[in-house]
C-alpha cells in the first residue's frame, strides 16, 4: 500500500475553518516545498459561504504565509486548490461536486484516488459520508480514504453510532481518525526510544520502573471553543484520545514487526488492560479542576466561568489528573499518573518514568539525599530525552551528586522538524495508517472514561473554580500522588 510518490485529489470539507486555516494548508504547501507532493494533486475546498477559486486561492495564500511567517514566492502551488461552495446537508450539490473531482481527475492525473477530509463539527460526519457514498463519489477506480477529526464520539454509545454510520460508506482500513497527538515527533520517538535500546528495555517493567507521569499542561483557556469545550470538558477533550495514546505507547508490549496493524494490536491491548474505574472509585483514582482568575504569563486572565460561551455555573473540568493502572503481567502495581489542564503554568508536554531505587544504596549511609534515575521524553515544546543519574561530587569522598544526560532534538533539527499534522497528512496520502487511531482503541478508550465522566456529570463540583490560572492544578492533584508515596516531578526544561 505504501507508496513514496502520492497522487491524489483531497477535498477538505469546512475549508474556511480554523483547522484548515492553521494546519491543513501549511501542512500541504511543507508537503510541497519539501518535494514530498509532485504536481499530481488537488485541493477542492468546500464550505458554506460564496468564494470564487481566485479568492479561495489567495484565502490558502494568506494561510500559509501567516502560519509560516514566510512569502509564498511560487504562484503554481496555489493553482493546484478549487473552491467548491455548498451547504453539506444540501444533496444535490454532491452532484455537482462529483463531476469537479472528475475533470480534476483527468487533468492532474491523480488515478481516482481521494481523500476526504473531514475538517468540520463532528454532527456533520454522518451525513457527509452517507452521501459521498448515495450520490456515488465514492465509486471511485482509485483509492479513497475518509479523514476525521475529533471529537470522535461524545461517550461509548455515541461513537459506536458515529463509526456504524461511516462504515456504511468506508472500510475500517479506508477510515483514517486523527488523534495529532500520534503525528508529533517525540510521540513517534517512544517507540525508538524504547524498542532500539539495550539499556531501556530490559528495565521496562514493574521490576525496575516506580511509576510514569504523562503531563500536558496548557497557558492557553478556552479561547473561542467555549461552546464545544464546555460540553466536553479536559477528560473527553485530551485524556479520551491524547493521554491514553501516550499510555498505551508507553505501556505496549513490542509488537511483532513495525506494520499497522502489529502495532495497533498492541496498543488495543494496554487499553483494554486499563483497570476500569468504577462509580464509587472515581474519587479514589481521578481529580478533576477548574479554574479561576489568575496571571498566565504575566497577563491577567479572567476565570473559566467568565469566558465566552461558557455557563456562569459550569460544572465542566478543565483540569485531569488521574492515576491509572494496568492489570498486566509487565505493569501490575506501576501507577501511570497522568495530567491535563488549560491555564496552568506553562505550555509544556513531558513524560517522566521514575526509576525504582536500587536495592540496597551504599551512598543512603551520608546524609545525602539520593535521586531516583528519571528518564524524562520532552515532547513539546522542546523536543528531546534526559536521562537523570546519579555520579561522585568532584573532590568529595562518597558524596553523590545528581548529573543529567541532555538530548535536544530540536536542537539538531530546528525549524525541520515536521509538523503533527503535515506528518499525518502524508501518511494518509501514501496509506499507512499506523498513527491513526484504530476503532477498537476508540471503543477502549470510551469505555475507560466513560464512568468517570458519568460521575462528574451527576454530581456538582462545589469546590470549583478550584485552581488559579497560571498554577499547576489543584491541590487534590498533588494529593493523588501524595498517597502513594510519589510527587509531580517539575515540568520545566533541565535547562530553564
Ligand atoms: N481548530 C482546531 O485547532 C482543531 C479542530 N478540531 C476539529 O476539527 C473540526 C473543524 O474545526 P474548526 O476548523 O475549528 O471549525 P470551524 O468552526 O472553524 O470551521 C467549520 C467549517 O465548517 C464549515 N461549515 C459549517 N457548517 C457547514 C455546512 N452546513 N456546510 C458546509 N460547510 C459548513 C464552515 O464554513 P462556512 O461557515 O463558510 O460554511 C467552516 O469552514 C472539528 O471537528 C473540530 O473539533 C480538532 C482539533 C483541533
Ligand atoms: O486536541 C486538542 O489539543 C489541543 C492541544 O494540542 P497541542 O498540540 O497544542 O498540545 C488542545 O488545546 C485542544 O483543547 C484539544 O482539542
Amino acid at each position: 500500500m505504501n507508496n513514496m510518490d502520492p497522487k491524489s485529489l483531497i477535498v477538505i470539507f469546512g475549508a474556511t475553518g480554523d483547522l484548515a486555516k492553521r494546519k491543513l494548508f501549511p501542512s500541504i504547501y511543507r508537503l510541497y516545498e519539501k518535494g514530498k507532493l509532485s504536481e499530481e494533486f488537488a485541493v477542492v475546498g468546500v464550505a458554506r459561504r460564496p468564494l470564487s477559486n481566485d479568492e479561495f486561492r489567495n484565502y490558502v495564500r494568506q494561510s500559509v504565509e501567516n502560519a509560516l511567517n514566510q512569502e509564498l514566492s511560487d504562484q503554481r502551488f496555489v493553482s493546484h486548490f478549487y473552491y467548491h461552495p455548498f451547504d453539506v446537508t444540501d444533496t444535490a450539490s454532491y452532484q455537482q461536486l462529483k463531476s469537479l473531482l472528475q475533470q480534476l481527475d483527468e487533468i492532474y492525473h491523480v488515478d481516482g484516488n481521494r481523500i476526504f477530509y473531514l475538517a468540520m463539527a463532528p454532527e456533520f460526519f454522518g451525513t457527509i459520508t452517507s452521501r459521498l457514498k448515495s450520490e456515488g463519489l465514492t465509486a471511485t477506480n482509485g483509492w479513497k480514504r475518509l479523514v476525521i477529526e475529533k471529537p470522535f464520539g461524545h461517550d461509548l454509545q455515541s461513537a459506536q453510532q458515529l463509526n456504524e454510520e461511516i462504515r456504511q460508506s468506508f472500510s475500517e482500513n479506508e477510515i483514517y481518525r486523527i488523534d495529532h497527538y500520534l503525528g508529533k515527533e517525540m510521540v513517534q520517538n517512544i517507540e525508538v526510544i524504547r524498542f532500539s535500546n539495550a539499556i531501556f528495555e530490559p528495565l521496562w517493567n514493574n521490576r525496575f520502573i516506580s511509576n510514569i507521569q504523562i503531563t500536558s499542561s496548557e497557558t492557553l483557556g478556552v479561547e473561542d471553543r467555549g461552546r464545544y469545550y464546555d460540553h466536553s470538558g479536559a477528560l473527553r477533550d485530551m485524556v479520551q484520545n491524547h493521554m491514553l495514546q501516550m499510555v498505551a505507547l508507553l505501556a505496549m508490549e513490542p509488537p511483532i514487526k513495525l506494520t499497522t496493524d502489529d502495532i495497533r494490536n498492541e496498543k488495543i491491548k494496554v487499553l483494554r488492560a486499563l483497570r476500569p474505574i468504577s462509580h464509587e472509585e472515581v474519587d479514589q483514582y481521578f481529580v478533576r479542576g477548574q479554574y479561576g482568575r489568575g496571571i498566565v504569563n504575566g497577563k491577567e486572565v479572567v476565570s473559566y466561568r467568565e469566558e465566552n460561551n461558557v455557563d456562569p455555573n459550569s460544572n465542566t473540568e478543565t483540569f485531569v489528573a488521574g492515576k491509572l493502572m494496568i492489570d498486566n503481567f509487565r505493569w501490575a502495581g506501576v501507577p501511570f499518573y497522568i495530567r491535563t489542564g488549560k491555564r496552568m503554568t506553562e505550555k509544556s508536554t513531558k513524560i517522566v518514568v521514575q526509576f525504582k531505587d536500587v536495592p540496597m544504596n551504599l551512598y543512603y549511609r551520608t546524609n545525602e539525599k539520593i535521586q531516583p534515575n528519571l528518564l524524562i521524553i520532552h515532547i513539546q515544546p522542546d523536543e528531546g530525552i534526559t536521562l537523570h543519574l546519579n555520579g561522585k561530587k568532584s573532590g568529595e569522598y562518597m558524596k553523590t551528586t545528581p548529573i543529567k544526560l541532555d538530548y535536544c532534538n530540536n536542537c539538531i533539527d530546528g525549524i525541520n522538524t515536521p509538523e503533527a499534522y503535515e506528518k499525518l497528512l502524508y501518511d494518509c496520502m501514501r496509506g499507512d495508517a499506523t498513527n491513526f487511531t484504530h476503532w477498537d482503541e476508540v471503543a477502549a478508550s470510551w469505555q475507560f472514561v466513560d464512568p468517570i465522566s458519568e460521575v462528574w456529570e451527576n454530581t456538582k463540583a462545589i469546590d470549583f473554580p478550584n485552581y488559579e490560572a497560571g498554577s499547576m492544578g489543584p491541590k487534590a492533584s498533588d494529593e493523588l500522588l501524595q498517597k502513594d508515596g510519589f510527587h509531580w516531578w517539575p515540568i520545566c526544561h533541565p535547562k530553564q
